[in-house]
């Protein structure tokens, strides 16, 4: 990606993103909120740089693995993705996900596209019917080779036994394209991200591709093939449409022309590596053959994993979002995992671990510091600012400092380092605690006089870098930044409005009333830890409470 400079100006062409749509075999968990958390931050950065942003998720809903789902839990499949897609709905408000657009697979307009396209790529001689013998892994949908299977044909992602199937189906002419697909990968050398995944992706094409069928005759949940009502559309072909079915309006006639015109192709396909060979190798050639635009990029990231395997719906090795959510509050869950997984890579969840880099960054660099600067200007000032930000620090290396790694941030979220864009922040916020610490305001206010004018200046300059951290940090924890802004004396309004240029020092105005110091984040208590008002809580209390309390924890005042 680019490292132009972050300019607010509007841009005609809009920043379309996706996740990938989930499968409703069964509810989300912390790996589908993953993916659906990252894609956020990246909506979130764009639009404070001034794109028209269209984010857009949804649920993947016909197919095999979701009839049996629906037949075990007694209801139809209708009813059953029904049920599945509103929970993930839910938790995307839990999560504070901003999407534009909720698309399901179901949705009729969706099953016109569908046929449309696929009846372009009929009309472009790429669909012929044949009999095809081969293991099919039910939990991927998909075929596989006997060389990527483990021992007894056990599928290596599901650790499921893969099973011998024969039929009569419609193929896609995926070998038509190899040659195309070989040139722009070598062409478009950002096609695939991260790097390394672009070599898994040649390896794969460089192996020689393989036509694939494209409908099922044994599935009766899905998109009926266009003149032969016997068999269904393949469930990945289907859902990969979603994206263009995405982008029509609401009560616009279902057309690919409608659909096209409103923003695409895609910027950006975030995904799981799981699911890289089919955005990456399937889908552009499905595009070609219909003779549309392929998307920008696409972007595999790892897994989070427990026991060293994939957490996954077919293993059961989840980790409970709604729990995290309940105990922590979204911005740590969502701060934790963008913070702790080099994205791109696999990570692992450790409670332990979770607790110390959320009560570390969030309660401590950034909460304490802005909790103990209001309090000294409560007590100093009354809560008034004595300066604008801009008179205050002149030429002090601190704000130099601020602007270096600002601009640090911009460039890791623009490279979707989303990791390191944390990191450069929280670099600023260890700036101001050292600013507050070298300069100690609070035994220089105890002097008087020129010395306490330059304490007040000082807890401008302090606030000045929180302001500055809270839209730097807004991306990834929109909730906690603002309750910053808030703290600072801005309205709701005023933090909707800011944009990254409000990231140049200078914001804060003389005569700027802050608000009551409140802790904006609350520590995290460790199950048995000493609470500040005494004592482990007697047997029987729930020793956590729900997040987030931030009145709860007072942080100790210098
Ligand atoms: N453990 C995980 N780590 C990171 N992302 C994950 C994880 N599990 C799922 N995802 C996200 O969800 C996408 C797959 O969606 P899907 O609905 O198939 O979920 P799943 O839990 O992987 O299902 P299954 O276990 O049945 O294969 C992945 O490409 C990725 O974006």
């Amino acid at each position: 990606m680019s490292e132009s400079s972050g300019s607010a100006s509007v841009k005609a062409e809009p920043f379309v993103l996706t996740t990938p749509l989930y499968y409703v075999n069964a509810p989300p968990h912390m790996g589908s909120a993953y993916s659906t958390i990252a894609a956020d931050a990246i909506a979130r950065f764009q639009r404070l740089l001034g794109k028209k942003v269209i984010f857009i998720t949804g649920t993947d809903e016909h197919g095999e693995k979701i009839a049996t789902a629906a037949a075990a839990h007694g209801c139809s499949p209708k009813e059953h993705c029904d049920t599945i897609s509103h929970a993930y709905q839910m938790l995307w408000k839990d999560l504070d996900i901003s999407y534009d657009k909720f698309i399901r697979t179901s949705d009729p307009v969706h099953e016109e596209i569908v046929k449309e396209f696929y009846s372009k790529v009929f009309s472009k001689g790429d669909i012929y019917c044949a009999d095809y013998e081969g293991l099919y892994c039910v939990n991927c949908e998909e075929y596989k080779d006997e060389k990527e299977l483990l021992e007894n044909n056990h599928c290596p992602m599901h650790l499921k036994p893969c099973l011998l199937r024969k039929e009569n189906n419609y193929f896609f002419s995926l070998s038509k394209y190899q040659k195309q697909l070989e040139d722009i990968l070598a062409a478009q050398s950002d096609f695939v991200q991260p790097p390394f995944r672009l070599n898994e992706v040649l390896g794969w094409v460089k192996n020689g591709l393989r036509d694939f069928s494209i409908s099922r005759a044994s599935v009766e949940w899905g998109i009926p093939v266009p003149n032969d009502n016997k068999q269904t559309i393949y469930v990945w072909f289907d859902a990969l449409l979603g994206y263009v079915s995405a982008l029509l309006k609401e009560g616009e006639e279902p057309t690919l022309q409608n659909a096209l015109s409103s923003g695409w192709p895609v910027s950006l396909h975030l995904i799981g590596k799981d699911i890289l060979r089919f955005h990456a190798v399937y889908w552009p050639a499905m595009l070609m053959s219909a003779g549309l635009d392929l998307p920008k990029m696409v972007f595999g990231h790892g897994f989070l994993t427990k026991d060293g395997m994939k957490m996954g719906k077919s293993l059961g090795n989840t980790l409970e979002p709604k729990d995290l959510l309940f105990e922590f509050g979204s911005d740590a869950v969502r701060y934790f995992f963008l913070r702790e997984v080099e994205f791109g890579n696999d990570g692992d969840y450790s409670e332990e671990r979770f607790i110390n880099i959320v009560n570390a960054h969030l309660a401590n660099t950034i909460g304490n510091l802005l909790n103990r600067t209001l309090g000294l200007l409560k007590k100093n000032c009354e809560s008034t600012l004595g300066f604008d930000s801009a008179s205050a620090a002149q030429e002090i290396p601190l704000k130099h400092n601020v602007k270096e790694l600002v601009e640090k941030a911009r460039i890791h979220y623009e490279n979707l380092s989303i990791s390191s864009a944390c990191e450069s922040v929280m670099e600023i916020g260890n700036a101001g605690n050292l600013y507050m610490d070298e300069h100690a305001p609070w035994s220089l206010f105890k002097q008087g006089g020129a010395s306490a004018e330059a304490a007040s200046k000082d807890l401008v300059i302090i606030l000045e870098t929180v302001r500055i951290i809270a839209i730097a940090l807004s991306p990834i924890t929109p909730t906690l930044s603002f309750r910053m802004y808030s703290q600072l004396g801005y309205s709701r309004a005023q933090f909707e409005a800011v944009t990254w240029d409000d990231t140049r020092w200078g914001g804060l105005k003389a005569g700027q009333v802050m608000a009551e110091p409140k802790p904006v984040f609350a520590r995290i208590e460790r199950k048995g830890e000493e609470k500040k008002d005494g004592g482990v809580p007697p047997k029987g209390v729930k020793e956590r409470k729900r997040a987030p309390q931030p009145q709860r924890v007072a942080e100790a005042q210098p």
